[in-house]
């Protein structure tokens, strides 16, 4: 991170502008990726890392002593040999907006070779994403108009999360900084670019099996939002907006089934005041889930709400069910959201139906003559041999027996306990805890290639580094 901050310090005096100017927010999250590119006996038939320009303010990048990285330099591709002791840096977007087009992302992409294994380390720095990213005033006057309007970081989420994406954005990429380009076309464009780059990521880890149902316990918002002093309410945005992103990521992977601890019943017994704002943002966001119809009917996705809903507000529960209904007839992916939900309590209400189903059939065949638990329980046991209501029977009539058991479970806050979600159907799933939401394919791909027993197939490492404490708190 000190090294972050004199290279930007460095900028920053290059292009003119007050010293500091990239100082706090501006540079404050950060992620360590390592990239492993095993070798390969046809480079041609893997993939390595696509075409992209990195969507964040600097990367600085440790390459190793293999040969790997190229640049996309006047329609050729162009080897950046490795140097011993030093980094490459990389421009990404951010701060292609924030200098005005004075800097630019460069293209690049790593490619494998078929005799050494390579592995880079990429420390990607970005602003925090409630900053305002817009071209740097000192470096706007009358001659040099700004490329880019000022938006939210959030908003670039949003909007990198609403658009298609898809590989035709690497070639908007060259009109990227148009002069002349509308600012919401601007805006498209950069969406559909780190889009694009997500893109790649899944394209890179999708193959071989995948999970059929990865579960999230969407927890850790309260503590980013303390963490970053901001109000509790935006870390829940935070905590949403990963929800959807997280659903974009499991469709492109090809995951059907993906299940969301958004609120638990002991949320709202404890805390009233906290959920009622809480469930309206919640409201606000289905009602924008929904209102894009483009991703509930490209995705083909169907929406189920699980939980005690009847805790939830009157507005929260009829949004709940016309999302329900108006998806119904979808089947390819399907999205549960457990809102007023504890695993005990789905646990008791099955068991109560599965006992009101069978008292139901009892009575029927006693009715016709069974005389079934009429005097002696012992004689029946006898009799009966087997219990009337089996696993079979609780399991059907769980919240959540539209989907099989989950093979992965993702708790986005450093807790390792399961906090009352899903206690009967996790025995033989795996548990990822302490991981932000945009490192879920990297768990995934480590997830799978467990499944195969091909360790280092493509493992990769991810750590969220705190700037202010150094404490690495995530690992994937
Ligand atoms: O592995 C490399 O050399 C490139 C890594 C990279 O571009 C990235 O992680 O964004
Ligand atoms: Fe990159």
């Amino acid at each position: 991170m000190k090294l972050a901050s004199k290279i930007l310090e460095l900028i920053c005096e290059g292009l003119g502008l007050e010293s500091g100017y990239f100082e706090g927010k501006l540079s404050e999250s950060s992620l360590l990726a390592v990239n492993r590119y095993p070798p390969c006996p046809d480079p041609s038939l893997t993939l390595g890392l696509p075409k992209h320009c990195d969507p964040n303010l600097i990367t600085i990048l440790l390459q190793g002593e293999v040969r790997g990285l190229q640049v996309f330099k006047d329609g050729e591709w162009i080897g950046v040999g490795p140097v011993p002791q030093a980094f490459v840096i990389n421009i990404g977007y951010q701060l292609q907006i924030i200098s005005n087009n004075k800097l630019k992302g460069a293209e690049h992409r790593a490619v494998t070779n078929s005799r050494d294994a390579r592995t880079s380390a990429a420390f990607f720095v970005s602003p925090r994403p409630d900053s305002i990213i817009e071209p740097a005033k000192a470096l706007i006057n009358a001659d040099n108009h700004p490329v880019y309007r000022a938006f939210e970081l959030t908003e670039f989420i949003s909007n990198y999360m609403s658009t298609k994406g898809n590989s035709e954005a690497s070639k908007n990429s060259r009109d990227f900084g148009m002069r002349n380009a509308s600012k919401d076309k601007a805006i498209e464009i950069l969406g559909k670019l780190v889009s694009f780059l997500r893109k790649c990521m899944i394209n890179i880890i999708s193959v071989g099996p995948m999970p059929n149902h990865i579960a999230f316990i969407m927890d850790g918002n309260r503590s980013y939002a303390r963490k970053h002093n901001m109000g509790k309410l935006t870390g829940h945005k935070f905590g949403l907006l990963a929800l959807f992103s997280c659903v974009k990521y499991g469709y492109e992977l090809g995951v059907r089934y993906l299940t969301f601890y958004a609120f638990s019943i002991d949320s709202f017994k404890q805390n009233p005041d906290e959920v009622e704002p809480l469930m309206d943002l919640f409201l606000e966001y289905v009602q924008g889930f929904m209102k894009e119809e483009t991703f509930v009917n490209r995705y083909g996705m169907r929406v189920f709400f699980k939980g005690d809903l009847k805790l939830c507000s009157e507005p929260v529960r009829l949004a709940a069910k016309k999302a329900m209904l108006a998806t119904a007839q979808n089947s390819k992916i399907f999205l549960t959201i457990c809102v007023a939900y504890s695993s005990t309590n789905e646990i008791v209400h099955a068991v109560q139906e599965s006992c009101e189903e069978k008292w139901g059939e009892i009575s029927l065949l006693n009715e016709n003559g069974a005389n079934f638990y009429s005097t002696n329980p012992v004689e029946n046991e006898i009799n009966g041999g087997e219990s009337f209501v089996k696993i079979t029977d609780i399991d059907k009539n769980m919240y959540t027996a539209i989907a099989p058991d989950p093979d992965i479970l993702i708790h986005t806050s450093g807790e390792t306990r399961l906090s009352n979600f899903l206690l009967w159907q996790t025995t033989y799933t795996y548990l990822y805890c302490g991981l932000r939401w945009y490192l879920v394919p990297k768990a995934i791909d480590r997830m799978h290639h467990y499944d195969d027993q091909v360790p280092n197939q493509c493992a990769i490492v991810g750590h969220m580094i705190s700037p202010s404490t150094h404490k690495h708190d995530i690992t994937v």
